[in-house]
């Protein structure tokens, strides 16, 4: 690939002299002003990469933040406040956690990458994060205090199962995050919806869906392939939590979401004169498609199959 695709585009901030790839060595003027240069410009991204010998890795979804306006979006819309518990997946660099502690929160911050250690010591110097080493997917999420607010910009190849973790979390009582634009518009989009499926059903399920704002490839070093949206979901603890068996029955309900409820019923080897007695007793049609299926008529065809009570 040319180097030149992986240029982020231009941003308010950027300097003539910022538009070079990650790995290579600030030019004199640079140089000169690095140190008035905030934390998350691509010149002192690109000079920390460089003095610690680093190069973004693309399988570890290592996009880093490079516009000042979009982290502070971020960590405002997510409730980053004095003494609030913060969750963060994925500190990089560090810059969005200097913005999160920076405003008082309480940060656990999960990185996979050991070699940030460096750089992290360097960056989050005299702010009070703890930083967990290791797999944000073998973390346990069912630890965290109660109130607990996820903000983050997330490793892109585990979005759907960090949402699934976090929704499953008592503690946590909103994530906002920065996803794929489409990953966006499926979790926020209602039944008979373009966009709607299951990713749409099980936010629903478990609370709201918040879009922040979209964010253009430019704002990340290196640039993705794709645009990016900032979404908040915040998840109602009062209601009980959706059954295991429900979750599963709606999965199952929506997996080709454009044919009908019945055909994929049918999928699992269900007895079609079952399904289509639940469908009438619901006073849904017998060709109804999937994704045109509110939650809760799902919820009824669940309890009149007798998948929950
Ligand atoms: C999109 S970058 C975000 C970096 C930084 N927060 C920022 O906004 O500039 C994703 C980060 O998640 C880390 N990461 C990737 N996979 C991970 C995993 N399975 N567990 C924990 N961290 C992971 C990457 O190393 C990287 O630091």
């Amino acid at each position: 690939m040319p180097r030149d695709s992986r240029r982020p585009a231009r941003t308010a901030d950027r300097r003539p002299s910022d538009r070079r790839g990650p790995d290579r060595r600030p030019a004199p003027d640079e140089e000169r002003d690095l140190s008035a240069a905030p934390l998350y410009s691509p010149a002192r991204v690109r000079d920390l990469l460089d003095r610690h010998g680093l190069k973004p890795t693309k399988s570890l979804g290592q996009n880093f933040l490079i516009d000042g306006n979009i982290l502070r979006a971020i960590a405002e819309a997510g409730g980053a406040a004095p003494g609030v518990p913060v969750l963060e997946i994925g500190p990089g660099l560090g810059v969005l956690t200097r913005e999160i502690a920076s405003r008082g929160a309480q940060v656990t911050t999960l990185e996979k990458d050991e070699r940030l250690r460096p750089v992290l010591a360097e960056t989050l110097d005299g702010l009070d994060v703890q930083v967990v080493w290791g797999d944000a997917l073998d973390f346990d999420y069912a630890t965290l205090p109660a109130g607990t607010r996820v903000i983050a910009n997330l490793p892109y190849y585990i979005t759907g199962l960090l949402l699934s973790r976090f929704m499953r979390a008592p503690g946590i009582v909103s994530a906002t995050v920065l996803v794929q634009k489409e990953v966006g518009q499926r979790l926020a989009a209602r039944p008979g919806e373009e966009n709607y499926g299951f990713l749409s059903a099980i936010a629903a399920l478990y609370g709201s869906v918040q879009h922040v704002r979209d964010v253009p490839k430019g704002a990340f070093l290196p640039a993705p392939d794709v645009t990016s949206a900032v979404i908040r979901l915040d998840f109602d603890r009062t209601r009980p939590a959706p059954e295991q068996e429900f979750l599963s029955f709606v999965e199952t309900a929506l997996h080709h979401r454009r044919k009908t409820l019945r055909n994929n019923l049918r999928l699992t080897g269900m007895d079609g004169d079952a399904i289509d007695a639940a469908l009438e007793a619901v006073g849904l049609r017998a060709d109804v498609r999937a994704e045109d299926v509110s939650l809760g008529d799902l919820r009824d065809m669940a309890v009149k199959l007798g998948v929950i009570r």
